[in-house]
């Protein structure tokens, strides 16, 4: 297509809303329900749905019972019995075996022993336990009376031979099985599990476990979904990576058709040269074929929904977290209705926004994030911010809401409905630490959790920490803040009802590849001011609200080298930044420039410490957090880490 010389792209998506994309999609696989059924061995049926009404083909218990240890009597003969004036039976011989109908008869004034779960014998029609009895010689001394009936369980009384136990769709868990065991069943009709097929598409994509070649990037989607799939009641079926190439893909595509009950791809669906599985459908599925590509949603924009002749085809986005959200959100549903299952229970819980959050005009966001309480048990959810391709996000996540597409901002205290996501609750944990992230707080919160105290870790910087620490939303905030007027650290960002309590420092200082005479032998302020105004040479920024942007602008000097508008989010982005070659100086900390090999020039201690509410100090998980600070091997850990006591 070319218009005045300027060539367009051709437009593959053709966006469509959510409720849309999802009524097209329904529409074109049509009615859901289970695949079919199978036998299973009992051992290898929990977790499955049962297909059919299970009835019982036998009574249980199979014969009268006796349920504690004693003697079996004829009631009648016991009436007026009392610890005074007891009832004399006679004794007969035998004692009732366990696991037979007794042979013997109990006659007018006479008692068998029995055992408890031993089968009552003829004639008796109570159980007097051994507590309420005497021997004396021959005879049995009964000095409580029993009613008819006492201490037997009849036969069929807890299943009669023919009543239904369990209904067909209902969750085997290790009590159902048990009941079937009960009943002498050891095979069970399930529900039969949808096949999904999983393939992963990308040149660039390597299988776990093998090396890393520069550019590639691991099969984490094929990994997720298989799980999610089992999570929602399918059978995965991993149809491997195929590369960028149309016949592979194809080939792959019309195995798993084959095989599966539905089937996934993950990848390939925007528009870079390598997308072409959207391509390949087109051609390969029976009608109707694809029915949706493109969803206004963020994350999962270039979805796309298919359909070969009723069979669900879907093409996830490969960003990580897009992938794993449209599956939970279009295909999950899919899975469960396949599977026998309801398709899916969505209670939400209201919570409020910690700051402003904005969204994109047009698009439906999901906003995962994480939950904690504050002072009042009212909950706050904090976005977790790491764009689609992040691959830990949605593990991290409690859950998340919906910003509709006509809304482009949400503020600060705003009640949001949190949707939790899927095989998730609320994380309860006995220690809340919002701000900055630090090793040494790994260090630390890992130390706690091996002696019990579980903890979260929210890092959104020093500023919303404490922030959060304000509003009472956390035990404890992480904070390295850098005040230029007094050239401190923290103690003068501390306000009323919050405590500072010393943590440790970390060397900073300016990061460069080894043998660079540009930094190599300098002072930190002489190389920077001289590389700021050098041509060629390349900076890495930090974040704007860290501590260490303040270094920056105090070394720089008003300077704005190539590079200045680059703001990695850590100190190892700095050091990776550095080490690739993408920058050629930053400032980090000691320990990330040691790890990388990277040359040092020290500028001076930043101080990471902790602020805690005074109303919060005689909290138990606090005291621990403190104690584990102040304990000998913390502190070795944290100087072997390279931090400073
Ligand atoms: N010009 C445009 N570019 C992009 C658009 C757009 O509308 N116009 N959409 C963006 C959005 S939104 C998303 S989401 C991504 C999705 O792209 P694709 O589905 O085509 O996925 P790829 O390009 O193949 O990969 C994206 C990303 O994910 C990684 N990946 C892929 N497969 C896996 C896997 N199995 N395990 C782990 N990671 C995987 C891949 O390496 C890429 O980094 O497109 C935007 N672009
Ligand atoms: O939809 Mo993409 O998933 O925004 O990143």
């Amino acid at each position: 297509m070319t218009s005045g010389g300027v060539v367009k792209q051709a437009q593959f998506l053709n966006v469509v809303d959510r409720a849309e994309a999802e009524r097209r999609f329904r529409a074109a696989i049509g009615e859901l329900g289970p695949v079919g059924a199978e036998v299973v061995p009992l051992d290898a049926a929990l977790g499955r749905l049962l297909a059919e009404d299970v009835a019982s083909p036998v009574d249980v218990p199979g014969f009268d019972r006796s349920n504690v240890d004693g003697y079996a009597v004829r009631a009648a003969d016991t009436f007026g019995a009392t610890e005074h004036e007891p009832r004399r039976l006679r004794r007969l011989p035998d004692v009732v075996a366990m696991g037979r109908i007794p042979e013997a008869t109990v006659e007018p004034n006479t008692a068998l022993a029995i055992p408890t779960g031993g089968a009552v014998p003829r004639g008796a029609d109570a159980i007097v336990m051994v507590e309420h009895t005497q021997l004396d010689g021959d005879d049995v001394l009964i000095t409580k009376a029993a009613i008819p009936g006492r201490s037997i369980t009849y036969a069929g009384t807890d299943v009669a031979q023919g009543e239904v136990v369990l209904r067909a769709k209902e969750r085997l868990t290790s009590r159902e099985t048990g009941v079937l065991a009960a009943i002498g069943l050891d095979h069970v009709a399930v529900l039969a599990r949808p096949r999904v097929a999983i393939l992963s598409t990308g040149d660039e994509i390597v299988p776990p476990g093998q090396p890393l070649p520069p550019g590639a990037v691991y099969d984490s989607n094929a990994r997720i979904l298989a799980d999610a799939v089992r999570e929602a009641g399918g059978e995965p079926f991993l149809a491997g990576i195929v590369p960028d190439d149309e016949a592979a893909v194809r080939g792959a595509l019309v195995r798993a058709l084959a095989e599966a009950h539905v089937v996934l791809l993950s990848g390939g669906t925007s528009k870079g040269p390598g997308d072409l599985n959207t391509r390949v459908l087109a051609e390969a599925l029976e009608p109707p074929g694809i029915v949706v590509h493109g969803v206004a949603l963020k994350p999962g924009k270039p979805l796309c929904l298919a359909s070969s002749a009723g069979k669900p085809v879907v093409v996830l986005p490969g960003f990580p977290t897009s992938a794993i959200f449209t599956f939970h959100e279009f295909v999950a549903p899919v899975v469960r209705a396949l599977a026998g299952r309801s398709e899916r229970a969505d209670d939400t819980l209201a919570a409020r926004l910690p700051f402003r959050v904005t969204s994109e005009h047009g698009r439906t966001e999901y906003v995962l994030v994480r939950l904690v309480s504050d002072e009042h048990g009212a909950l706050v959810a904090y976005p977790i911010g790491k764009g689609s391709g992040s691959v830990t996000t949605f593990s991290q996540a409690d859950g998340f809401f919906i910003i509709d597409e006509r809304v482009e901002m949400l503020d600060a205290g705003d009640v949001v409905a949190i949707h939790p996501v899927a095989g998730s609750r609320p994380r309860q944990v006995d220690l809340v630490v919002i701000g900055s992230h630090c090793v040494g707080l790994d260090v630390l919160l890992g130390r706690l959790a091996a002696s019990g105290t579980t903890s979260k870790l929210i890092a959104v910087g020093s500023e919303a920490g404490l922030a959060a620490v304000r509003r009472g939303e956390c035990d404890v905030a992480g904070v390295h803040l850098y005040d230029p007027e007094t050239g401190t650290y923290n103690t003068p960002f501390l306000g009323p009802g919050l405590e500072l309590v010393r943590g440790y420092g970390r060397m900073q200082g300016v990061v460069f590849r080894p043998g660079d005479a540009r930094f190599e032998g300098k002072r930190a302020e002489d190389a920077v001011r001289e590389a700021a105004r050098a041509p060629g040479v390349v900076m890495i920024n930090r974040n704007r609200g860290s501590g260490t942007r303040a270094l920056y602008d105090r070394l720089l000097e008003g300077a704005r080298p190539a590079g200045h508008s680059v703001e990695a989010s850590s100190h190892r982005a700095v050091a990776a930044a550095v080490a690739q070659g993408r920058a050629d100086f930053g400032v980090a900390i000691d320990i990330v420039a040691r790890d990388r090999g990277l040359g040092f020039l020290p500028i001076g201690e930043e101080r990471f410490d902790f602020v805690v509410p005074s109303a919060r100090l005689a909290r138990t998980a606090v005291r621990a957090f403190l104690a584990e600070l102040a304990s000998e091997p913390a502190r070795n850990t944290l100087r072997a880490r390279g931090l400073l006591a």
